[in-house]
């Protein structure tokens, strides 16, 4: 196996396979499970929205792939400062079913100057998960631009209980980029903490997402790259994935705006 090809089968087998369109229909999601049920082996996850969590979690059922899990997002994607609603969300989601939740951190209160209302926000959110629950928070890196901010929102997402930080929602002009991810990885590092990492946004082929992975590999170690630690959020990187190992994609679904 080429040194290209195992990158593509670990992205594979890390990705959060997304489907967060305005469109997203039942059809669509039974349809993106069963992609996470690839030739090449299972994704760690499908990520929708709250609505489609059951649906999600029947298919995947259906499929016996109860170990991949449904992820779903909050706050999203404006990432208000309204924490009693993020909270309820967050709350909502849980009782749909999800297995993680990917809220929005309150970035633009951040780059207002408020550092208090993200710690709450997360906080609130990473107790209405509950001890089963993980809680990725998505910081929106490509929008806090400055590298003190990115770092900033990393430290206060890790100290406030994140489980994951993730870099975007994959709805703004600049998504994951390789300098907001070094910063994020050399936060957790820091911190010491088993928070973990979410590239998510853009990432659209085998040598982008070998790009990544080498990254945290260098930075984290090669133990700390598994799914208890290291996700790909992507709703068209799977078939240059399959493409890679020698499969045929199916018809992608997914796309999410950007
Ligand atoms: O969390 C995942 C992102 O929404 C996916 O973004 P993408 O459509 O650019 O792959």
């Amino acid at each position: 196996m080429t040194q290209l090809a195992q990158a593509a089968q670990q992205a594979l087998n890390l990705m959060d396979l997304t489907s967060l369109n305005d469109d997203d229909t039942e059809a669509k999601i039974i349809q993106l499970c069963h992609q996470a049920h690839s030739p090449a082996g299972n994704t760690a996850a499908v990520c929708v929205y709250p609505r489609f969590i059951p649906i999600a979690k029947k298919t995947l059922k259906s499929l016996n792939c109860e170990n991949i899990l449904v992820a779903t997002v909050t706050n999203f994607p404006a990432g208000g400062n309204d924490v009693a609603i993020a909270e309820a969300e967050t709350r909502a989601a849980v009782a749909y079913g999800a297995d993680e939740v990917d809220v929005v951190f309150p970035y633009r209160a951040l780059m207002a100057g408020n550092e208090t209302i993200g710690a709450e926000l997360v906080a609130a959110c990473k107790q209405a998960c509950g001890d089963k629950v993980k809680l990725k928070v998505i910081i929106e890196s490509g929008e806090l631009k400055d590298p003190d901010l990115i770092e900033k929102a990393s430290l206060i997402s890790i100290q406030a209980g994140a489980d994951f930080i993730k870099t975007s929602t994959g709805k703004v002009p600049v998504n994951a980029t390789l300098e907001a991810t070094e910063i994020m990885l050399k936060a957790i590092k820091a911190t010491g903490s088993q928070c973990g990492f979410k590239a998510a946004g853009g990432v659209r082929n085998a040598e982008q997402a070998a790009e990544y992975l080498s990254l945290a590999h260098n930075l984290l170690g090669d133990d700390w790259v598994s799914t208890q630690h290291f996700r790909f959020g992507a709703s068209s990187l799977l078939a240059s994935l399959l493409t890679t190992l020698g499969h045929q994609p199916e018809n992608q679904v997914t796309g999410s705006g950007y």
